[in-house]
Formats: structure tokens, C-alpha cells, sequence
């Protein structure tokens, strides 16, 4: 079994419960998969027949699904065919009774029309298997109900011993019954794997449709096209999906189109297009939903609440098939949640009417959630997820922005109450907002005394609060039919007995992104992920990721004079490899996870030659030898029990302490659009030590030159002059200290975190020639110390590489002094960002001169709804160089905390 995986999939390794399905086929039993997307489902009917050598028949729902199949097989060497009205090959159907084909794809519309004469030759020529795929189309509780799939138990007549495996990636146990029973399944082997995607990144972001919100959507995906990342954006009306298109087609970015008021042909070409990379980008309605095998997706946006959890899983699943880390945003706006109407009128009962509520309803709150959305989507679907924070989801890597809503919860509540709790939200709110219109003058709520008094909140925002007190359980969300009503639930009115009309205890609640939105009345327009771009190298060097970007050039090459898609010839995952080991010999090549035999016999040499041809341009050596670790694709991020980093800021973190990624290059990694400096990365780094993310210390300060020397001077000095400010530590000791070094000693110090593992100084640091690894005590002091302490440092006495390896002490003072300035420390070691007191002003004659920081910048953006000019700013921030403003703008646009329009710049 082993043989024929590495021989035709190039793999290895079968994942888990992979090969123990194979092995109940081949048995000849009937089985049952229920397995993540992505999680290699395809290969456990694919295998059996290279196995067998017999066919296996795949039941499949679209023929553009078979169609890549089917390019996706042959490319590995195995035959592979499909039946259907769009085949062209006449013979497909006389070699396909006579058993040419490994695997035989068709529809169940076509299945079912075959002859019984089909059925028996095809048994006489051997098949071993029937596999229907997208199992749950079958049932009427699935979320994809197709009537001809109802119809294939029928095959059992026609095909009698044959085993039947369903394979699906969302079943409830409802569903999965249902499956058992339409195919008549005997006694089959169920398994159930997982149904979490580890390497996808779930985010969500409230949308209020403004053209702001338009450009700044338009703008992230022209990022993605940039790195040549693909990415659909799913829309729920055809209407969004064509104005959206519209949008990337006015920036100049070629994107496809695929909607259901599309002819047919105009559809095969755009999902034809998007497969082979002719673009990047594919904005699509549901249409476009299961029809997509491209592993290398690695974003989709969701442009609306989706129709249920369920569709949502199986949408977003179709994002980083290979295992490469990718990311999935959602952006829904309140106006979403008004499509009940429209899903239930496709309901034929009141039960499914229900079932459909109640999934579009799960699809709600996963959009106000502010917990952890893995969790969430996970027990959704049965699976009990262990932690409270999976570090892979906006919520578990975002700052929380709790605060203390007990007035308005207390407000919104005693409203809801005081009207009876029989009313969809929209009538207390009203009330709160003191409307006057005749339901409410009728029922006479204009003289309750809340009438009113939440009137400047603006409606959304109070929905967005009733939602955050339904998901914590003080509301109580009823259906009657299709109306929904809000009462208050027991732990409500617990709530509301302890409040007073002048005191409410402390109700610490998390604002939504919709409620943070509409209190500023900007808009809020997601950070797309953007920390986890750099993730597709991650393990590559700067020349790795450029030779790894040249294989992809190669492979494009050979997909067009294949007439194949890229994926089909080989994954981004094998690709990576190839760039990391860069092989000299077909045996080595073939050792490669993922390079099969047919690709080895059809591409190889040509590979060779071009590995070898790269490798020498770019001056890397052939043959390498990665450590197995950089070569496992893995989860997105893991984090540190942490919700308050910045992604940017984390990411960084994660680079330096995770992948083992110097300063450097970081600040230079070839993922990002521009370099970043190296103080920022130290910035970042530091801030997530504060925030409890580990940090390998004595790594740190070898990196910025951080003696075990410098250590004690510092504290010496810091006995002597305080730590308030750090110019006055800096002018103590000798010029040669770096402020970063100083900073670093400080928050070691308050972190209570020891000086023994630092390099005694020997190579790096400033300190006198010690030759031991002693650390001067306190009392002993050092020649250095004296000058120190004596504000005379004695340059001659310092070791030549004060700043070691590290490219930091180039410009250290010139860039400390715009990062610190003579701030007073205790701001910068809590983060002083934002804070109005980190703005820095040096007294210059009697003008005020204003040097700008990445705070300083924002804090004074905040004064300008409508934005600021370039010139503005440079006017304004007088004391700091054009250059340095501008590159504190694009970091500031690069992290998304502003953006431009026209020349301004604005607040995001
Ligand atoms: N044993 C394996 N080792 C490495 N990669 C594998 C293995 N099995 C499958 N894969 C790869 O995993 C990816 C997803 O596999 P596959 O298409 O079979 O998933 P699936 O479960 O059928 O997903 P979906 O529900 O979306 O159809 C493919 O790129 C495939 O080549």
C-alpha cells in the first residue's frame, strides 16, 4: 500500500485513518467517512483500484469537480476518466464497461440513467468500488439536498457485492443515518475524523457596505493577487458578486467572475481560468461551492453571512487544502440577518423550515462571537474542543477592548423587560432611542421611563450589545414560526434585582467590532490576516523564497505546455521542499514528500536541469539537507495564552522565539510588501514579552549585543539615576550602549528575569576585556562602571564589535531617538502606544518642534475625521526628517492602523 501511495501520490505517508479505510474496502466492506475537507478523503477511493486493479466508480455532484479530478489523476499516471453530457471522448463510455479506467467518475443523474447491460459488463471486467462523494447531498437534513442522490441505493440491485463507501466532510448524526440507510449500507465501518482545520485562520468583521469599506476590501485582495495567493470571495447575492468584481476590475486587478445567472460556458471558463492561475482572485456566489478541488486557495472571504454554519464550514474548507497556513474572513453587515425570509422559502415543511432557521441562526452568532470561533464551529458540529483559546481566530489573538457595560446592559434589559420580552429587538431598542412612531405611542412605551435614554447609540449598536447578552445568556432569543423573540432569562433578571436605577455592578463586556464601528462612526475594515502572508515561507531563507518563487515560473511553464493547472502537477507544499533541498539527481528528487513516478518520468530531467541552472544564478548550494520540522506544514500560529498582540506584532514574536528568525530578517522578509526596521521588530518582540509570550533571553541579548556587562552597568547606573527617563541612564554610560540594550536590561529587570544565561561579553558588548565569565558584583564595580558612573566612558577600553553580528548599532541613536526620545521609561515599558503623552515635543525657541512616532502619528490622526495630507504631517511633525514620516506611514498603513486615500491619510 505504501508502494503504490509514494509510486503514484509521491507520498510517503498516509495520513490518519487513511489507510485503515483502504483496507476495509479492499475487504470488501461498506463504509462511512466523515472527514474534515482537506483532510484526504479522495485518496482512500483513489488508492483501492491501483491496488485491486479493478475500477472504482465515483459518484461526484459536478462535472466541473469530476473534470479536475479527473486532470488532477492523470497527471499522477493513473486512469482516470468521467461520463457525463459534456464528455467529448466518444469512447469514453466502451472503455469504461471494459474496465480501461482506474477511476470512473459520473454524476448520479448519470449513474442512474445507465443500463443495467453497463452495470454487468463493468462487473465482469472488475469493480472494486463505489464511492459516492459529498455523501450528505443525500440527505434531506444536509444542507445541500440533491434528489438524485436519493435515487442511488437503487445501484445496490445492479451491483451486488460491491462495497459502497459515502464520503462527506459535514454529517450530523441525523445525516450520517440517513446516508447508512439511502445506500442500504450493511454493518459498514464508520469513522469520524476531526473537523478541525488546524492551518486555517478564522477571522470576522462587522461591514457597513460603505466605498470606504469597498476600497479598503479591494485593496486587501490586491495584496493577496500581489503575492500570487489565491483567494474567492464568497457573496451571497449576485448583485454583491458583480460589484465586487467590478471594484478589482477598476483597480486594475484581474479577478473571475462565477455566479448562477452566468451561461454555463462563460462559468467553465472562469472556474477554468482560476485553476490554472490565469488569475488569482475568484468572486463568486454559492455557486461555486463544492465545484472547487484547487488545494493552493489560501484565503477565501466570505462578503455576507453565509446561509448556515454548515455551508460556511464547507466554503471556507475549500482554503488551504495542501496544510499550508491560510486564512478565512467573514464580513457580515445587520442587514445580512434579514435573508431569514429568503432561505426558509425553499423549506417545503415547517421542520426544514426550522432546520434552516436554526442554521442560519448558528451562522449569526458565529458572526457576534466573541469567544473563540474554532470552539465554536467545532461543538457546532459535535466535536469537543479542549481549550478556550485556539490562537488561530481573531478573537483569540485580537485584543478583547473589554469594558464595563453595566449601564446599558442594565438599560437594554429593564427595556426589553418593561415591554413585555414578546418583541423581536427591534421595538426596545426603539424605545431606548426614544422613536415615537405609533406602535409605539399605542402601546403607550413612550412614557416608560427608559424611553429615550439610549439615544446616542445608534440602533446597530445596541443590537450588537443584546447580542453579547443572548451569547452570555441574560437574553433569551425564542422562534415562533419565522419571528424572532427576546425576553429576559433568569440570569438577566438575577442581573437586573441587583441593579438600582443609580448603581449596576460591573458587567465587563468585549465591544464587536460593529459596536466599536458605529461608536466612532468610522468604519471598521478587517486586518485581513495580513501577519500570516510571510507564513508561506516560513523556513525559507530570503534566497530560498526566491528560488521557491522561480519553481513556481517552472511549474507554470509546464502546466501550460501540459494544458494542466499548476496544482495538478505538483502541490506549493512539494514545490517548498524542492526549494529548501534543491536535489541533484532524479533519486534525490524522487525522495521528495509529494514528487510521484509519473512526474518524475515526465518532468524530472527538465526539473533537474532548471534546479540546477536556479541554484547557480542564486549561488545555493544543491543537495541540502532541511531539518524535518521546517518541512511539516503546520498550524497557523500557536499562541501563548495571549489576547491582546497585535497580529503584526505577535507574528513577529512568533518568527523570532518559534521559527528561529534573527531580527534581520525578519524586518526583512521577502513575504512582506516592504521591510520593516529592526527596532520595530525589537518593539514587537519586547511587547509580546510583556504580554507573557516566552521569550529566549539569552538568544535576545546575544542578537543586540547585550553583555552580561552591560547588564550590571545598567543596573548600576540605574541606582545612581532612577529609570524614569532613559536619556539620563544613556548619557551614564559609555556611548557604545544602545538604547535598545538599555530597555531590554530595564524590562528584564521588572520581569524579575535573570542576567545568568547572557553572554559574559566576550564577542558582543561594550564591557572591559573580562576574560571570565564572572559577573561583577555591585559592589566590585569595573573600570567601566567608573567611567560609567563618572559620565567619562573610556573608548579605548571598549571591544571593537560593540554591536556583535547584529546590523542594529548603525543608526541606533539616530532611530532611538525617534522611538524614545526622553520619554519617561514606565510609558514605554507599559507600550505607550496611543497614549497622548507618548507624542514628543522638544522645545526649540518658543516653537513646540514634534518629532513623530508610530503613537504620536496616530494619536494626532485622531483629530481628523476627514484625514490628514502628507504635507500636513510633515508640517506638523517638523522635528523628525520627511523620510522617517514616510516610513512611519507605511508601517502604520502596513499594519493597518491607517490607510490612504487620494494623498490622505486617515484613521482606520
Ligand atoms: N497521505 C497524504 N500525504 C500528503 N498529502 C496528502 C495525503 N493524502 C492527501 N493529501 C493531500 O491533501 C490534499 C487534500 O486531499 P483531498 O482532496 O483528498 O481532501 P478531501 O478530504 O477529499 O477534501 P474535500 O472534502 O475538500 O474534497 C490534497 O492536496 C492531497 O494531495
Amino acid at each position: 500500500m505504501e508502494s503504490t501511495l509514494k509510486e503514484y501520490f509521491g507520498f510517503s505517508k498516509f495520513r490518519p485513518y487513511q489507510k485503515e479505510i483502504v483496507e476495509k474496502i479492499l475487504d470488501g466492506k461498506d463504509s462511512l467517512v466523515v472527514m474534515a475537507t482537506g483532510s484526504g478523503k479522495s485518496l482512500c477511493y483513489q488508492v483501492p483500484p491501483l491496488i485491486a486493479k479493478k475500477t472504482t466508480v465515483v459518484i461526484s455532484p459536478l462535472i466541473s469537480l469530476m473534470q479536475d479530478q479527473v486532470m488532477a489523476l492523470k497527471q499522477r499516471g493513473i486512469r482516470a476518466e468521467y461520463l457525463s453530457s459534456a464528455q467529448t471522448n466518444r469512447s469514453a463510455h466502451g472503455n469504461a464497461e471494459s474496465g480501461q479506467y482506474d477511476v470512473l467518475y459520473m454524476t448520479p443523474e448519470k449513474a442512474c440513467v445507465l443500463t443495467t447491460s453497463f452495470w454487468s459488463r463493468l462487473l465482469i471486467s472488475g469493480i472494486c468500488l463505489l464511492a459516492v462523494d459529498e455523501a450528505h447531498c443525500i440527505s434531506e437534513w444536509g444542507h445541500d439536498f440533491r434528489v438524485e442522490y436519493k435515487q442511488l441505493g437503487r445501484l445496490r440491485d445492479v451491483l451486488p457485492n460491491v462495497p459502497f463507501v459515502g464520503l462527506t466532510a459535514t454529517a450530523t448524526e441525523k445525516v450520517r443515518s440517513d446516508i447508512i440507510s439511502s445506500l442500504k449500507m450493511k454493518n459498514p465501518h464508520v469513522t469520524i475524523g476531526s473537523f478541525d482545520r488546524e492551518n486555517l485562520f478564522y477571522g470576522v468583521k462587522y461591514s457597513d457596505r460603505s466605498s470606504a469599506f469597498m476600497d479598503e476590501l479591494v485593496k486587501e485582495i490586491s495584496k493577496y493577487t500581489n503575492s500570487r495567493s489565491s483567494t474567492i470571495v464568497y457573496c451571497t447575492t449576485v448583485k454583491d458578486a458583480e460589484q465586487i468584481f467590478k471594484s478589482l476590475n477598476e483597480e486594475g486587478i484581474e479577478a473571475g467572475i462565477y455566479h448562477g445567472q452566468m451561461s454555463n460556458k462563460a462559468r467553465e471558463e472562469s472556474h477554468r481560468a482560476f485553476i490554472r492561475d490565469e488569475f488569482y482572485v475568484m468572486v463568486a456566489t454559492i455557486a461555486f461551492g463544492m465545484g472547487i478541488d484547487k488545494p493552493n486557495i489560501r484565503h477565501v472571504i466570505h462578503y455576507g453571512c453565509p446561509k448556515s454554519l454548515e455551508s460556511y464550514y464547507q466554503e471556507s474548507g475549500r482554503c488551504g487544502r495542501d496544510g499550508i497556513p491560510s486564512t478565512c474572513w467573514l464580513y457580515y453587515a445587520r442587514s445580512d440577518f434579514a435573508k431569514a425570509d429568503f432561505y426558509c422559502s425553499e423549506a417545503r415543511t415547517a421542520e426544514q423550515r426550522k432546520a434552516i432557521m436554526e442554521s442560519f441562526m448558528a451562522a449569526q452568532r458565529y458572526c457576534m462571537l466573541t469567544t473563540c470561533r474554532r470552539k465554536y464551529l467545532l461543538e457546532y458540529f459535535g466535536e469537543k474542543y479542549g481549550s478556550v483559546n485556539c490562537g488561530t481566530c481573531d478573537n483569540c489573538t485580537n485584543s478583547k477592548n473589554e469594558s464595563d457595560m453595566s449601564r446599558e446592559a442594565f438599560l437594554l434589559m429593564a427595556c426589553i423587560k418593561s415591554c413585555g420580552g414578546h418583541w423581536g429587538l427591534n421595538l426596545p431598542v426603539d424605545v431606548l432611542r426614544g422613536s415615537r412612531s405609533k406602535k409605539i405611542l399605542d402601546a403607550q412605551f413612550d412614557k416608560l421611563p427608559f424611553h429615550g435614554l439610549g439615544k446616542e447609540m445608534p440602533a446597530n449598536w445596541w443590537k450588537a450589545l443584546a447580542d453579547q447578552l443572548i451569547s452570555r445568556d441574560y437574553l433569551v432569543e425564542t422562534f415562533r414560526d419565522m419571528y424572532k423573540t427576546v425576553r429576559v432569562g433568569p440570569k438577566g433578571v438575577d442581573f437586573l434585582n441587583s441593579c438600582s436605577p443609580d448603581h449596576q455592578p460591573p458587567l465587563y463586556l468585549p465591544s464587536t467590532s460593529e459596536m466599536v464601528g458605529d461608536k466612532k462612526g468610522t468604519d471598521v475594515v478587517g486586518d485581513a490576516g495580513d501577519g500570516f502572508a510571510p507564513l508561506k515561507f516560513e523556513g525559507l531563507s530570503q534566497a530560498e523564497a526566491q528560488f521557491y518563487k522561480m519553481l513556481v515560473e517552472e511549474r507554470m511553464k509546464i502546466a501550460k505546455k501540459t494544458g494542466t493547472a499548476p496544482y495538478a502537477v505538483c502541490g506549493d507544499q512539494t514545490l517548498r521542499r524542492i526549494a529548501l533541498t534543491r536535489p541533484s539527481t532524479r533519486a534525490r528528487l524522487a525522495n521528495i514528500d509529494g514528487v510521484n513516478q509519473h512526474f518524475l518520468n515526465t518532468h524530472g530531467d527538465c526539473l533537474l536541469q532548471s534546479i540546477q541552472h536556479l541554484s547557480k544564478e542564486m549561488n545555493l548550494a544543491l543537495d541540502g539537507e532541511p531539518n524535518t520540522e521546517t518541512l511539516t506544514p503546520r498550524k497557523v500560529i500557536t499562541v501563548p495564552n495571549n489576547k491582546r498582540l497585535l497580529p503584526a506584532k505577535f507574528e513577529a514574536w512568533k518568527m523570532w522565539q518559534e521559527d528561529g528568525l534573527t531580527v534581520h530578517k525578519i524586518a526583512n522578509f521577502p513575504g512582506r510588501a516592504a521591510p520593516i526596521k529592526e527596532n520595530t521588530v525589537i518593539e514587537y518582540i519586547l511587547e509580546a514579552a510583556r504580554e507573557g509570550c516566552a521569550i529566549d533571553w539569552t538568544r535576545f541579548c546575544e542578537e543586540i549585543g547585550l553583555t552580561q556587562q552591560i547588564f550590571t552597568n545598567v543596573q548600576h547606573v540605574v541606582l545612581k539615576v532612577g529609570k524614569e527617563k532613559l536619556k539620563p541612564i544613556k548619557t551614564e554610560l559609555p556611548e557604545e550602549v544602545t538604547y535598545t540594550q538599555i530597555k531590554v536590561c530595564l524590562l528584564m529587570q521588572e520581569m524579575g528575569t535573570s542576567a545568568e544565561g547572557i553572554s559574559s561579553g566576550h564577542h558582543h558588548g561594550c564591557g572591559v576585556d573580562r576574560s571570565s565569565n564572572e559577573v561583577p558584583k555591585l559592589s566590585e564595580g569595573s573600570d567601566l562602571l567608573c567611567h560609567a558612573v563618572e559620565g567619562r566612558p573610556n573608548r579605548e577600553s571598549l571591544v571593537d564589535n560593540v554591536n556583535g553580528g547584529s546590523s542594529l548599532g548603525k543608526s541606533e541613536d539616530a532611530v532611538s531617538d525617534l522611538l524614545f526620545g526622553s520619554e519617561n521609561t514606565e510609558q514605554l515599558l507599559s507600550g505607550a502606544d496611543g497614549s497622548p503623552n507618548s507624542r514628543k515635543r522638544q522645545k526649540v525657541g518658543q516653537i513646540a518642534v514634534v518629532e513623530a512616532t508610530e503613537s504620536s502619528i496616530l494619536h494626532w490622526l485622531e483629530n481628523f475625521d476627514d484625514g490628514v495630507s502628507l504635507s500636513d504631517l510633515l508640517e506638523h511633525f517638523s522635528g523628525s526628517k520627511e523620510e522617517a514620516i514616510v516610513d512611519l506611514l507605511n508601517n502604520l498603513e502596513g499594519e493597518f492602523s491607517i490607510f490612504r486615500k487620494n494623498d490622505v491619510y486617515k484613521l482606520m
